[in-house]
């Protein structure tokens, strides 16, 4: 671990100072003078907050750095899970080399830890994930990887995948994914079941990704919220998109917010443009946790995103209509702070005691820095500089 003096920032835009940073962690803020052999960064008066996360991404799939791929499919969800299931080798998404680009990309952005959905199915059984694994160790110290054992083409409609989940959790995988338990399994209580019994099995939490929209959707929630309660699996659930929630029927929404913040369930969004999406500011003041995620960037399910949790800041914020100063600075904790708490990182933060895990942003405001998506002069992690510029330390292969 490192140490470091930063020199002249504002921590979350507030007065400048300097960051003392001893063996990894922040150990002050105030004026220090440089111990010998220590390294000394000028921060030039720019903001520092807590590094950004991309809690609900995959890092699998990304053609970042490939030729470009040309897509004229449909855009119906089991046809690009299908499509991308039977493609990606052909195609030459190899996970390792792909998600290397894609976390290398987030770190010179400020990032400092994901979370990463990662599918498991028959046809790849658990490659993909040792995959992301390899780029894990690889980035040790550049950016934290947390693997969700995910199954993107389903559970019940794919034999052979409910042994490999047992499988990737045994091996490591933090936590355990879901999906549409009606709209892609058709059989909610049969999967549902099955995710509860093997979290509770490995000790693990469930983040489960819930396109499913209006009623089909409130409905997968409360059979959620049903085996949350008999599993006492309160604080270790979390729900990613979420699309249910976006639904215009203020009443009904307003229930289900009720008794996710009495769950204390954490959402996910990735604040999709093609989708009914959930207010981040009627969750704020329900008290729920939470956290933001790029998704799959420029993958066979579409072109858009980059590898930028500010430029998710920006659309998560457009999405939710949001405007003042200080909404946007709500953005900007959905994608840092929020995702450490939906992940349950202890040592996360801009105080005395946390992992020096920062990043610097140009702006005079952190509403500014929102909406200028300038590059990031400094990111740092465990107190080492990990990159200037916009430049992580590390070449993407
Ligand atoms: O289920 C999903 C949703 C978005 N992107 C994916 O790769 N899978």
């Amino acid at each position: 671990m490192h140490d470091l003096l930063l020199r002249n920032v504002r921590p979350m835009a507030g007065e400048a100072c300097d960051i003392l940073i001893r063996n990894g962690k922040i150990s002050g803020f105030g004026t220090f003078d440089a111990e010998p052999g220590m390294p000394v960064e000028d921060g030039k008066g720019a903001i520092a907050v807590p590094g950004l996360i991309d809690a609900h991404t995959h890092l699998d799939k990304t053609t970042w750095g490939m030729p470009w791929h040309v897509n004229n499919r449909a855009a119906i969800l089991r046809e690009r899970i299908d499509f991308e299931r039977e493609n990606r080798v052909q195609i030459g998404i190899d996970p390792h080399r792909q998600s290397m680009r894609h976390a290398i990309g987030l770190a010179a952005n400020g990032g400092t830890h994901i979370r990463s959905h990662v599918d498991i199915d028959p046809t790849h059984g658990l490659k993909l994930v040792e995959g992301i694994w390899e780029t894990r160790e690889k980035l040790d110290g550049i950016i934290d990887i947390e693997v969700v054992a995910f199954p993107q083409s389903g559970v019940m409609v794919m034999p052979g995948t409910l042994e490999l989940l047992d499988e990737a959790l045994k091996q490591g995988c933090e936590v355990l994914g879901g999906i549409d338990p009606c709209g892609i399994d058709r059989d909610p209580k049969g999967q549902l079941d099955i995710l509860f019994q093997l979290a509770t099995k490995h000790g693990v939490p469930i983040d489960i990704h819930l396109h499913e929209a209006a009623d089909l959707g409130a409905f997968t929630m409360e059979l959620i919220f049903e085996r949350i309660r008999a599993n006492g699996m309160q604080g270790n659930v979390a729900i990613s998109h979420a699309f249910a929630l976006g639904m215009n029927d203020y009443l009904r929404v307003g229930r289900l917010i009720d008794e996710i913040a009495r769950l204390d369930v954490a959402i996910l969004t990735t604040g999709a443009p093609s989708a009914s999406v959930p207010s981040i500011m009627r969750l704020k003041e329900a008290g729920v946790r939470v956290g933001g995620g790029c998704d799959g960037i420029r993958d066979t399910w579409g072109p858009w995103g980059q590898p930028d949790m500010l430029d998710r800041a920006k659309i998560i914020g457009m999405k939710n209509g949001l405007r003042s100063d200080i909404e946007l600075a709500h953005v900007l904790h959905v994608v840092s702070k929020g995702g450490a708490d939906v992940m349950g990182l202890e040592d996360y933060g801009m105080e005395i005691g946390c992992a020096a895990d920062f990043t610097l942003l140009t702006g005079e405001t952190l509403a500014h820095a929102v909406v200028d998506i300038a590059p990031r002069p400094l990111v740092v992690k465990g107190g080492r500089v990990t990159a200037r510029d916009g430049k992580a330390i590390v070449e993407a292969p």
